[in-house]
């Protein structure tokens, strides 16, 4: 894979800020030296410089030394950070790249004196070991540039390039989903001590069917349901307990979720 040249800074080094810095440089997309990582308190930041990264608090100047920005503070802080490097964004130089829920590509231009290039992409924490799946759209931004971008989110894990009205239900499906998927592992190894497992082999194998279960998918390209009957014997143990969750409402409980994260995904910025 050819590596980036340019430098990128990463505006607001909190969790996905940090995954997606890690997750970069572990692909070899770039190096660690020519990521630029800002939080405000930039001390928290000393392991990541001892590992090469180029850190501070300073993010107009973070700005002023890259070609792509990327936009990783929430939504209730990002105009306060538009305002900070209004002045040291050049529309000829720099690619824009938000991360942030609910806020758009014209929003954002909506508060920089320029017609800069935005796309927005929405990752999971599952970027910092390349398993991410990213949602990307744009409203205004070149095909090379987006080709970029894509490259760039590509290298740590899959990639759907989608229209823009949708980053909101990305954001519940994807970005949450792996907290949605994270806790449904929880709950089965708990399940598993009240089974007789003691926690940590419950966790483990959980974890391990779980990621079964995924693998199936997507290497069998087949449907949950056509792998689900496989493993439902007539009047055996598995159709038992699937139906018991179902009475219980498990599937209706992860649709109406869903739901739920994504109106509040689109109201994050708004109703700040
Ligand atoms: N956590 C996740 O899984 C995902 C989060 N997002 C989006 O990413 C954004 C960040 O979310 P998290 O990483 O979870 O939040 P976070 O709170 O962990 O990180 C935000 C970071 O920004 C820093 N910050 C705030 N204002 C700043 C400023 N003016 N200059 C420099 N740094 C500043 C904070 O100190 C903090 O470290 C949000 O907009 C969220 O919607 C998107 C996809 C997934
Ligand atoms: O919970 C949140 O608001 C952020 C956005 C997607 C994942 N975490």
């Amino acid at each position: 894979m050819e590596q980036y040249k340019g430098r990128i800074a990463i505006l607001g080094s909190g969790n996905i800020g940090l995954s997606l810095a890690k997750g970069l440089v572990k692909s070899g997309y770039v190096q660690a030296g020519q990521i630029c990582l800002t939080r405000r308190n930039a001390s928290k930041l000393k392991t990541f410089e001892q590992q090469g990264f180029v850190v501070g608090s300073d993010n107009a100047a973070a700005v002023a030394a890259a070609d792509i920005v990327v936009l990783a503070v929430l939504p209730q802080q990002l105009n306060l950070l538009l305002n900070e490097i209004n002045p040291s964004v050049d529309a000829k130089k720099h690619l824009i790249i938000s991360v942030a829920s609910g806020v758009s590509c014209k929003d954002i231009r909506s508060k920089l004196n320029t017609e800069v290039q935005v796309v927005r992409a929405m990752p999971n924490t599952a970027i910092a070991i390349g398993q991410s799946m990213t949602c990307m759209a744009t409203d205004n931004a070149a095909t090379v540039h987006l080709e970029e971008v894509t490259r760039m989110f590509e290298t740590v894990g899959s990639v759907v390039k989608i229209n823009e009205d949708l980053m909101t239900s990305a954001t519940a499906l994807c970005a949450c989903g792996i907290a949605f998927f994270l806790r449904a592992i929880r709950a089965a190894s708990q399940g598993g001590v009240e089974i007789g497992f003691h926690a940590d082999e419950a966790l483990k194998m959980a974890v391990q069917t779980a990621k079964g279960a995924a693998d199936l998918l997507l290497q069998m390209q087949s449907h949950p349901e056509q792998e689900i009957d496989k493993v439902t014997s007539p009047k055996g143990c598995t159709i038992a307990g699937l139906n018991e969750m179902e009475h219980n409402g498990f599937s209706s409980s992860l649709i109406k979720g869903i739901k739920l994260s994504a109106v509040k995904a689109g109201d994050l910025y708004t109703k700040e």
